[in-house]
C-alpha cells in the first residue's frame, strides 16, 4: 500500500486583503445572463477568455476576443455536450495553488496557465424535473463537468475566484479593475460555490431516491433540502433564546415580502404560519386570528372586511395582540375594521391601496404580503416537516378534501360531509350543514384537544390545547357565552371535535349548553353512550369517520 499522501505547506500566508491579479478567466455557463457584459468588461480589463461551446460562440459573436476550451485542450467536445472541460489541461489550470512553487514549476513543465477567474452555473436540473420532463430529458441535465470546475475552483481559492451567480458580475468586474479579488472575498466565493453545487446535489440525490428506487413506502430513501439564511431574528421563543429565519425553494411565509412594520420575531413567523394555515383552509373569503398558534377567532364572510369582522367576534379579548391573515386581498373595509384593534401581524395574498394607506397609520403594525402560489392554499399531496432531536418526522398534511373510499370500496369518511354517517338526530338543514362544514374545517387548525362552537360561518367559542376533552368543551362553552356582551352564543351553536369523546360526559356539557349540531369523528369504544346521549337530546350528530389531531 502507498503512503498517504502529506501536503506540504504553502510557501506564502495571505492575508485578508491580499489581492490575486486576474489575467486569465474560464468561463463556461447555462445561463447566459449578462454574459456578452461580463466578458466585454473583463477583455476591457485585459483579462484573457477562455470559454465552452455556446458561452464562447455567444461572446465572440459580441466581437469580443475568446478562444474555445478545445484549443486548449487539443481535445473536441464530444458526446453531446457531455464531455467538454473535463481535461487535465483546464483542471490543472484551475487546481494549481499558486502560493506553492513545486505547482508553479510543475504548470511550467506542463506549458499550462493558471486559471484566477472561473465563472460557471450549471445544466437546470431542478427547473427541468418541474418540467415534467421524462427521465432520459432529466438525467441529461445532471452537470458533470460543471461542477467539478466549480468544486476545484472553490477549493483553490487561495488563487482562484470563482462565481456561480449572474448577479455577483458587477462585483466580479469591480474585483478585477481594482486587480483583482482579495482572499476574503475568494472564501466567501468559495462558500457560495459549495453551497450551489451541495443545492444541486441535494436536488439530484432526492430526484434518483424518489424516481428510481421505488418501493411501497410512499416516502423516499433518501431525501435532502437546504437552507439559506434569510435573517437574524431579535431573539427566540424568548428572548435568552437566539434565532434566524432560514429559506428554502418551497416558498412560502418564509419569503413573504414586509410591507411595514417592525422587524418580525420568532413568535410572529410561529403564528403568522398557523394563521395562513388556518384562514386558507376555507374556499370562501376567511380570516384566522392567532395567538400562540392557535386560532383565537376564524370565519367566513360574504367578503373578507365580514370575514374579519367575524373572527374578531369569535374572542374580541383574545384577539389583542394577535396576528391575523387573510386568503384574499385586503380591502379598504377590512384595514379600517381592524385599525383600531393591537395587532402584531397581517398577512394576507395582497392589499388595495387604500387599505395601505389605512393600516400605514399603524407605524408597529407588521403588513406582509404572501409570494405567488400560497394563496392557493395547501395541495393534499405536501407534506410537513418536524424535526425532534436526531431526526425529522414527515407527514402529509391534514387534507382529505375529495370523497374517499376505504379498502373494502365503503365510504371512510373525510372532510367532505357527503362522507359523513348521521348517527343521531334528524338530517342537517341547509345551513346547519354548511356550518357543520366550517366547524370541521376550523377545528384542524387548533391544538388538541380541540372543540369549536360555530354559527353563520364563524368560529364563537374555541376550546383548544386542553389534556382532556371535557376541559376543552367547558371552555369553549364558556368562551361563546361570555366574550360577547353576555350573548348565550353556544345555544343554537354547532359543535366540531378534532377527535372522538371517549365519554358523553364532554358532549353532555355541548348539550347542556343548547349546541344545535355536532361533528366527531367516532371510533370511541363508548360510541353507544356518546350516540345515545346525543339522541336524548334531540341533536343532530354526525360522525366523520377520520379525526383531525394538531399537536
Ligand atoms: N461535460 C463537461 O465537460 C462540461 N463542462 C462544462 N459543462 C457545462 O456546460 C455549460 C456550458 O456549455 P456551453 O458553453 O456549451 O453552453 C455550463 O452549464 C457548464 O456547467 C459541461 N457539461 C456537462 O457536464
Amino acid at each position: 500500500m502507498s503512503a498517504p499522501h502529506v501536503p506540504t505547506p504553502p510557501d506564502v500566508q495571505l492575508s485578508d486583503d491580499a489581492r490575486h491579479p486576474v489575467r486569465r478567466a474560464l468561463l463556461s455557463v447555462y445561463d447566459k445572463a449578462g454574459l456578452v457584459e461580463l466578458a466585454t468588461a473583463l477583455h476591457g480589463a485585459g483579462v484573457e477568455l477562455v470559454s465552452t461551446g455556446s458561452t464562447a460562440q455567444r461572446i465572440a459573436d459580441a466581437g469580443v476576443p475568446v478562444s474555445r476550451v478545445e484549443d486548449l485542450t487539443g481535445f473536441p467536445e464530444c458526446l453531446e455536450g457531455r464531455v467538454k472541460t473535463l481535461h487535465p489541461r483546464v483542471h490543472a489550470g484551475i487546481l494549481a495553488d499558486t502560493r506553492k512553487q513545486d505547482h508553479l514549476d510543475q504548470l511550467a513543465q506542463l506549458d499550462i496557465a493558471p486559471f484566477e477567474l472561473v465563472v460557471v452555473n450549471l445544466y437546470p436540473f431542478a427547473a427541468t424535473v418541474a418540467s415534467g420532463a421524462g427521465p432520459d430529458d432529466v438525467v441529461e441535465q445532471i452537470d458533470i463537468g460543471g461542477p467539478s470546475m466549480v468544486r476545484a475552483a472553490a477549493k483553490n481559492h487561495p488563487s482562484v475566484a470563482v462565481v456561480v451567480d449572474p448577479a455577483r458580475y458587477d462585483e466580479a468586474v469591480a474585483a478585477v479593475r481594482a486587480g483583482g479579488f482579495t482572499f476574503a472575498e475568494r472564501k466567501r466565493l468559495a462558500a457560495q460555490a459549495f453551497a450551489h453545487t451541495a443545492r444541486y446535489d441535494v436536488a439530484v440525490a432526492s430526484w434518483f431516491a424518489s424516481s428510481y428506487v421505488p418501493d411501497d413506502a410512499g416516502f423516499p430513501a433518501f431525501t435532502g433540502a437546504t437552507w439559506e439564511r434569510a435573517d437574524v431574528l431579535r431573539y427566540g421563543e424568548n428572548p435568552h433564546q437566539r434565532a434566524a429565519l432560514y429559506t428554502d425553494e418551497r416558498g412560502g411565509l418564509a419569503t413573504a415580502t414586509q410591507l411595514q412594520g417592525k422587524a418580525m420575531s420568532y413568535n410572529n413567523y410561529v403564528d403568522a404560519d398557523a394563521a395562513r394555515r388556518a384562514a386558507f383552509d376555507h374556499a370562501g373569503p376567511a380570516v384566522a386570528v392567532v395567538k400562540h398558534n392557535n386560532p383565537c377567532g376564524v370565519a367566513t364572510g360574504a367578503d373578507i372586511a365580514s370575514a374579519y369582522a367575524k373572527a374578531h367576534a369569535t374572542d374580541p379579548v383574545s384577539a389583542y395582540g394577535g396576528v391575523v391573515a387573510a386568503n384574499r386581498v385586503v380591502t379598504q373595509g377590512m384595514a379600517l375594521a381592524l385599525k383600531p384593534v393591537f395587532t402584531e401581524v397581517v398577512v394576507a395574498p395582497g392589499y388595495e391601496p387604500a387599505a395601505l394607506e389605512v393600516l400605514a397609520a399603524k407605524k408597529n403594525l407588521r403588513v406582509l404580503v404572501l409570494p405567488d402560489g400560497v394563496q392557493a392554499g395547501v395541495r393534499p399531496d405536501e407534506v410537513e416537516l418536524r424535526p425532534i432531536s436526531g431526526g425529522l418526522l414527515v407527514q402529509t398534511v391534514d387534507r382529505i378534501d375529495a370523497t374517499v373510499t376505504g379498502e373494502d370500496g365503503t365510504p371512510s369518511g373525510g372532510d367532505d360531509p357527503r362522507d359523513w354517517t348521521l348517527v343521531a338526530g334528524e338530517p342537517a338543514d341547509d345551513a346547519t350543514a354548511a356550518d357543520l362544514a366550517f366547524a370541521w374545517r376550523a377545528i384542524r387548525a387548533a391544538k388538541s384537544n380541540a372543540i369549536l362552537l360555530a354559527d353563520d360561518g364563524a368560529a364563537v367559542g374555541v376550546g383548544m390545547g386542553q389534556v382532556n376533552r371535557v376541559d376543552s368543551c367547558r371552555l369553549a362553552v364558556e368562551r361563546a357565552n361570555t366574550l360577547a356582551d353576555g350573548a348565550e352564543r353556544a345555544r343554537g351553536a354547532v359543535a366540531a371535535s378534532d377527535a372522538f369523546f371517549p365519554f358523553a360526559d364532554g358532549l353532555q356539557i355541548l348539550l347542556d349548553a343548547g349546541v344545535r349540531a355536532v361533528v366527531a369523528p367516532g371510533g370511541s369504544i363508548r360510541d353507544a353512550e356518546v350516540v345515545e346521549a346525543a339522541s336524548a337530546a334531540g341533536v343532530t350528530m354526525y360522525f366523520t369517520g377520520t379525526r383531525h389531531f394538531a399537536h
